[in-house]
């Protein structure tokens, strides 16, 4: 099974130490089945496209100079390359073949598509040979028995047959780019990058897992990094992005690489053959990278007006022409850019159909997101008309602005260009998981934050998910607009997907914002941390999880520099935590915090009065959103039990949940079973809560439910429990939902220290998420 196609283009094979080289990264990145394809050696097929001119201008003393120009350079190669046995072959060969050259010449017989052929047959036969001189099982592939095209167009069916015949799984198949048969064997070439059309082609008649275009730049970048210091070299690129580049001349993939891959999950990568171990360029399906921004400069250029373009009339123009073209659309009329060189060709083939508007223009095109093209129109035509370089001829499409002038953009015009539009890193992915009560609150507020945000930092929701589903948009989730995208692009997903979704982002910095109130979905933020994914919860349960597993969680996030907050876990909005580190932080030490950190239990014993059964009063604070999503969690004691772990944490205490006593606020027996039965049974608590009330009630005193953690001579106690309030404290007077927290500390003894506000609500919680989410765009900065 073909597993990769790599491909390697006549720079990389342009001398012995350039084989040398290619053989190495044969040797580590191939296993048998593979394909290795090859374009000729350095300039070689220059050297026999001079040769066709010189043999159609019978010029033969030129013919025989470059037959000798190419048996030296082929020869330097073999002699350097191969032992004397294999030597003795391969140069044998290559005299005949210079022979029958040199004689078809002289006969008038030569044919062009098959002169060209040899430099990709030489590059096949000496690479494979150098292989096998290297113990590897390696042959050379000629592609015109691969690749047959009738009348143009590719027979794929039967190419699919020919490929799974003739590729070996058994060895590393060295195949010729560039050409192909027709169907009377005669030999017809790609066009112009034709190799990496072969490798793309050969990868999608094999089924490759990947194409690798091993090239002399490193990847794709913002702009030529040759004239701009600064350009981005981007790791993922959509491949609507990348077509679209191509279309509009960017030099490092055609648009014909490409269309072999429609419809298939084939990666194609673009990496150097030079510096191998530098990251590479992926190219990925759409929807699986952001969209960026690129600027691509334009060279003599016509700019041609069309009428009635005909369907695949711009393909047929690209094959005469050997070249990618673009056209577009304005204000109702087509426009076509073509290369000055070509235009001769296009407007005779157009037959009175083409009229020159501009010729021998310049210019540029940023491609971008489509949410950023029309800032970026103005700022492009600002840059450009401060540079005395007005546009003659300006559009501004779905995804791009072209922007066509008298003269070419150097690279000091390129420079500020890019200093001016294309962001510089710093960018933040969020990704929300819990699209409940203060999730959906959350992400409504989102919309007005992010735009005070994006002054500061990029900012973009790229992720949501429920229990079951997800939704993923890597270029952001339109805000407006997120509840029908939710119902039309969510998918079902396990956790793999998840992960591998989070880890394709390609963003400086990710987020994950968990306002779930799962267990299991904690217990997935390792794996978060793994993929370098901040984190933010609203969520009690990795905060509370047992020790060694949130120490050894605290670890990986500081060994890779990744910021965990948590505050709404506790006093949702209200800045304990804040308060907590500030005081440690200046010097000072906590003996003791007490209070009521609970707004379901805050509400329930401040809105009793004995006139309401107790569990009507629970199914009323479950539906302010102030409850967990099974009440009961608040009832047992147990939330607040996790609050006050959390708290006693952030005082760098090393508890665990258990070591915190805690007495329920409703009988035993109703934590079992499920809701229902609790509902069933709802009488046993309206009973206890009113026996309790009974109780306080004769010495004057209220119902509430209190925490409290004591630090006494290096010694520390905790407890949740049921507290009888006496009528007219402060605990007593607690307003319904309110959460209190006193602070007693060296500097806080006799007069504490008091914080009270509201301790639960979806949208006090989801503003404090918000403020965790300012927090960490402060600190990324
Ligand atoms: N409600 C508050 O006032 C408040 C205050 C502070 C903290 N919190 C905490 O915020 C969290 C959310 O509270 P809520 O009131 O919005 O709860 P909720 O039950 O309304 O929402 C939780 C959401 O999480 C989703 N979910 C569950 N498991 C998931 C998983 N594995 N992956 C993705 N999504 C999953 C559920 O489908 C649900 O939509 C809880 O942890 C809660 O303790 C809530
Ligand atoms: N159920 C929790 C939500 C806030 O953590 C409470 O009532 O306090």
């Amino acid at each position: 099974m073909v597993n990769i196609v790599h491909k390697f283009g006549g720079s990389s094979l342009s001398s012995a130490e350039r084989y040398q080289a290619v053989a190495n990264i044969i040797l580590a990145h191939t296993e048998a089945g593979d394909c290795v394809v090859v374009s000729a050696a350095g300039k070689t097929t220059n050297t026999l496209v001079k040769l066709w001119q010189s043999y159609q201008q019978s010029d033969q003393q030129a013919v025989s100079d470059i037959l000798l120009q190419l048996d030296n350079h082929q020869r330097t190669l073999i002699e350097q390359l191969l032992s004397p046995t294999a030597r003795y072959a391969a140069l044998n060969m290559l005299e005949q073949e210079l022979a029958l050259i040199a004689q078809q010449a002289q006969q008038q017989s030569l044919q062009e598509a098959a002169l060209l052929a040899h430099g990709e047959v030489w590059s096949a036969r000496l690479l494979a040979t150098y292989l096998q001189q290297l113990g590897l099982a390696a042959n050379d592939v000629d592609a015109r028995q691969l690749f047959t095209l009738n009348d143009g167009q590719l027979l794929h069916q039967k190419n699919q047959q020919a490929c799974a015949q003739l590729i070996s799984a058994n060895s590393i198949n060295v195949v010729t780019g560039f050409i192909a048969a027709d169907c009377q064997a005669n030999t017809v070439t790609l066009g112009r990058n034709g190799s990496d059309y072969s490798a793309t082609l050969l990868g999608s008649y094999c089924n490759a897992q990947q194409v690798s275009i091993w090239t002399d730049t490193q990847g794709v970048f913002s702009t030529d990094p040759r004239k701009v210091k600064k350009a981005i070299k981007y790791s993922k690129v959509c491949r609507g992005q990348a077509n679209l580049l191509a279309r509009l001349g960017n030099p490092v993939l055609h648009a014909k690489t490409l269309s072999p891959l429609k419809n298939t999950d084939i990666k194609l990568v673009v990496r150097s053959s030079y510096e191998t171990e530098a990251s590479a360029t992926e190219i990925v399906k759409e929807g699986y990278s952001k969209a960026k921004r690129f600027i691509t400069t334009l060279e003599n250029i016509d700019l041609l007006r069309i009428d009635q373009l005909r369907g695949g009339e711009i393909g047929e123009l690209s094959q005469l022409i050997q070249h990618s073209l673009h056209h577009f659309i304005e204000n109702g009329d087509t426009y076509l850019l073509v290369p000055a060189s070509a235009t001769h060709q296009v407007v005779s083939h157009l037959q009175g159909r083409a009229n020159i508007i501009e010729s021998n223009l310049h210019g540029c095109a940023v491609v971008a997101p489509s949410n950023d093209v029309a800032q970026l129109f103005e700022q492009a035509t600002q840059v450009l008309t401060e540079q005395s370089l007005t546009p003659r001829f300006s559009h501004q499409d779905a995804d791009y602005i072209l922007l066509l002038t008298d003269q070419s953009i150097d690279s000091d015009v390129l420079t500020l260009l890019h200093d001016k539009l294309i962001n510089k890193g710093q960018e933040l992915a969020i990704i929300v998981a819990g699209l409940g009560n203060v999730g959906e609150v959350f992400i409504e507020q989102l919309s007005q934050q992010l735009n005070r945000l994006q002054h500061h930092f990029s900012v973009k929701l790229v992720g949501l998910l429920r229990s079951r589903a997800m939704l993923f948009s890597p270029s952001g989730i339109a805000l407006e607009q997120w509840q029908s995208q939710w119902q039309n692009e969510a998918i079902d997903y396990q956790q793999d997907d998840l992960l591998t979704r989070i880890s394709e982002l390609d963003y400086e910095h990710k987020v994950v914002i968990d306002i779930t109130a799962s267990e299991a979905f904690s217990e997935l933020y390792p794996a978060f941390v793994n993929l370098d994914c901040h984190l933010i919860s609203a969520n009690k349960y990795a905060g509370t999880a047992n020790n060694d597993w949130y120490q050894s969680l605290r670890r990986n996030l500081a060994e890779r520099n990744l910021l965990w907050r948590y505050n709404t876990s506790v006093g949702a909005g209200l800045p304990i935590n804040f308060a907590l580190a500030d005081l440690q932080n200046s010097g000072d030490s906590i003996t003791h915090i007490e209070g009521v950190f609970s707004g379901t239990l805050s509400w329930l014993c401040s809105s009793y009065d004995g006139s309401v059964p107790f569990s009507d009063l629970v199914l009323q604070a479950q539906q302010m959103g102030y409850t967990e999503p099974d009440p009961r969690e608040d009832l047992s004691g147990r939330d607040m039990q996790r609050k006050l772990l959390i708290l006693a944490r952030e005082l760098g205490l090393t508890l665990e949940l258990d070591d915190i006593a805690l007495t329920p606020l409703m009988p035993e027996q109703l934590a079992q079973g499920d809701w229902q039965s609790f509902l069933d049974n709802k009488q046993l608590l309206d009973d206890f809560i009113a026996e309790k009330a009974a109780d306080a009630a004769k010495d004057n005193k209220v119902l509430r439910y209190t925490g409290a953690l004591t630090i006494a001579e290096g010694k520390v106690t905790a407890k949740v429990g049921l507290a009888y309030a006496t009528q007219g404290d402060a605990l007593a007077n607690l307003t319904p939902g309110d959460n209190i927290f006193v602070i007693n500390s060296q500097w806080y003894s006799d007069n504490a220290l008091v914080i009270q506000g509201p301790g639960a609500g979806k949208e006090v919680t989801a503003a404090g998420v918000h403020s965790d989410l300012y927090w960490l765009i402060q600190n990324l900065k």
